[in-house]
C-alpha cells in the first residue's frame, strides 16, 4: 500500500476511492477499521470509511487515529483524511480536532487543508468556499439536518476548531504551478503555520497542489484533493498498472433508500416520482409514534418487486425543523437511519442485492446492517459516485452510495442503466 485515506463518511469515502481508482490506482474501501492483518490485497490505496463526521469529537480523534494506524502498519506512505466538498462540520468539529490529532501521529508540522471538487462546483477563492455561484454560507448547506454551514470563510472555520494556527495559500499563488506553492508551503511553514487553507478552483489548480505536496505526510481535504496525487507515486515508479479483476454487479431485486435531506436528492425524488418510480414517504414522527415500523415498509417494498421501488424521508427544510422540534436533531435523524437499516437487513434476507442508499450517514447506516466489509469500485455513475460491489462476501451486494447534493435530477433512474 502507498496511499492510504481515512474518510469521515461512507459516500465521502466512495468519492475518494474512485478518484483514486480513476487516476490510476488499484483502490480498495474498506468499511470501519479491518481487524489486524486485514489482507487489502494488491491494493495501492486503502480507502477506510467512518463514520465520524458528526460524532463527537473526542470519538472521531480516537477512530481517526486507529484508521491511520492501520494504514500505516499496512505500509501507507501518505496519509488523506477525507471530509466534505462542503466542510460539513459543527462548531466543535470534526475537521480541525481530527486533523490536529493525525499531524501529532504522523508527526508532521504542517498540512493543507482543501476541499474544492469543481466538476461538482466547489471551489475555494481566498478561503471562502462556493458552491456552484453561491457561497457556502447562501447555499442549501445552511439548512443541513446535521451540519449547517453558515459561513463560507474556511480560515475562520477551521481556525474555531482546531489548536493549529491556520494560514491561506491563495489564488495567485495557486495559478503559478506546484513551485510556486511548494515554495509557500515552506513560508507557512516559517511563519509557524501548522495548517494552510489552499484555494482552488480548477482541476489543473489540484494537479499542481498534489504534486507540490508529494512529500506530505497528511494531506486533508475533499475527494479533489486526491486528483494529483497517483502521479506522483507514478513518477516514482511504484505504480503497478490496472488489475485484472473486473467488476462485476450480481443479479437480482433491488432497491432505493433516500435518508438525504439535500437539494439534490430532493430534486432526484421529484424526478423519479415523475418518471413513474413507486415511492413511499416515510416520517421520523410517524416512526417515533410506531406508525410507520420495518416490517410496513419492507412489506412495501417486497410488493413493488417487479420494479425499482424508492423508500425516502427525504423532506424540506421547514418539515425536517418540524421533526427535530419535536424529537431532537439526533433522535429524528437516528429513528430514519435505524429505520432504513432494519429495512435493508430484511431485503437482504430476502435475496435483495442491489441497493441505492442517497445521503452519507444514512449510506453509513444501511451498509453496517449490510454487514459490508470492503468494496471495489466500479463504473461512475455521476461525478463523485461510482457503483461499488462488496468483497470478501459469499452474496455479494452492489451498492451505489450517493452523497447528498451529488448526482444530476435522473441519478435514481440511470444509475441502474449501467447493471443492465
Ligand atoms: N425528514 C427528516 N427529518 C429529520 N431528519 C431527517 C429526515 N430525513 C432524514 N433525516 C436525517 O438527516 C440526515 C441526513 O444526512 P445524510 O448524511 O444521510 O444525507 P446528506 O447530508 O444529504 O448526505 P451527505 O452527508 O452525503 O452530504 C440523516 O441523519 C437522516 O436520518
Ligand atoms: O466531498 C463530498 O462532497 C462528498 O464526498 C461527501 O463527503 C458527502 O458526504
Amino acid at each position: 500500500m502507498l496511499l492510504g485515506a481515512v474518510a469521515d463518511d461512507l459516500t465521502g469515502a466512495t468519492d475518494l476511492a474512485l478518484t483514486l481508482a480513476r487516476e490510476g490506482m488499484r483502490t480498495v474501501q474498506v468499511v470501519g477499521v479491518p481487524a489486524a492483518g486485514f489482507d487489502f490485497g494488491d491494493a495501492e490505496a486503502v480507502v477506510i470509511a467512518l463514520k465520524s463526521r458528526t460524532i463527537p469529537a473526542s470519538e472521531a480523534i480516537a477512530l481517526s487515529l486507529d484508521a491511520a494506524r492501520c494504514l500505516r502498519a499496512a505500509g501507507a506512505e501518505q496519509i488523506i483524511f477525507k471530509y466534505c466538498s462542503t466542510f460539513d462540520s459543527t462548531p466543535e468539529g470534526n475537521i480541525g480536532p481530527v486533523t490536529d490529532a493525525l499531524m501529532e501521529l504522523l508527526g508532521t508540522s504542517l498540512t493543507l487543508a482543501c476541499p474544492a471538487f469543481p466538476t461538482n462546483g466547489r471551489t475555494v477563492y481566498r478561503g471562502h468556499l462556493f458552491f456552484g455561484d453561491l457561497l457556502l454560507s447562501d447555499s442549501p448547506m445552511k439548512d443541513h439536518p446535521l451540519t449547517p454551514m453558515t459561513d463560507a470563510n474556511l480560515v475562520r472555520v477551521l481556525q474555531a476548531q482546531s489548536r493549529s494556527k491556520v494560514g491561506l495559500i491563495s489564488h495567485d499563488i495557486v495559478d503559478n504551478g506546484s513551485n510556486a506553492i511548494a515554495a509557500a508551503f515552506e513560508a507557512a511553514a516559517g511563519t509557524g503555520h501548522q495548517v494552510v487553507l489552499v484555494d482552488a478552483v480548477t482541476d489543473e489548480h489540484l494537479r499542481a497542489i498534489g504534486r507540490a505536496a508529494a512529500g506530505m505526510a497528511l494531506i486533508t481535504g475533499g475527494s479533489g484533493i486526491a486528483i494529483g496525487l497517483p502521479d506522483n507515486f507514478r513518477r516514482a515508479g511504484k505504480l503497478a498498472g490496472p488489475s485484472a479483476d473486473g467488476f462485476a454487479a450480481p443479479e437480482g431485486p433491488a432497491v432505493m433508500l433516500a435518508g438525504s435531506c439535500s437539494a439534490a436528492t430532493r430534486r432526484q425524488i421529484g424526478a423519479a416520482i415523475a418518471a413513474g418510480v413507486p415511492v413511499l414517504k416515510i416520517d421520523p414522527l410517524d416512526i417515533a409514534a410506531g406508525r410507520t415500523r420495518p416490517q410496513t415498509v419492507t412489506d412495501w417494498v417486497l410488493s413493488a418487486r417487479d420494479s425499482i421501488p424508492l423508500v425516502y424521508s427525504s423532506a424540506d427544510p421547514a418539515d425536517v425543523r418540524k421533526a427535530q422540534d419535536v424529537l431532537g436533531r439526533d433522535r429524528a435523524g437516528a429513528l430514519v437511519e435505524e429505520l432504513l437499516a432494519d429495512v435493508a437487513i430484511a431485503l437482504r434476507a430476502d435475496g435483495y442485492n442491489r441497493f441505492l442508499v442517497a445521503g452519507g450517514e444514512t449510506s453509513g447506516a444501511v451498509v453496517n446492517a449490510l454487514g459490508v466489509q470492503a468494496m471495489r469500485i466500479g463504473p461512475e455513475i455521476d461525478p463523485g459516485v461510482p457503483w461499488t460491489c462488496s468483497i470478501g462476501d459469499d452474496r455479494p451486494v452492489a451498492l451505489a452510495l450517493k452523497s447528498g447534493n451529488f448526482g444530476a435530477d435522473d441519478f435514481f433512474l440511470k444509475a441502474w442503466r449501467l447493471l443492465r
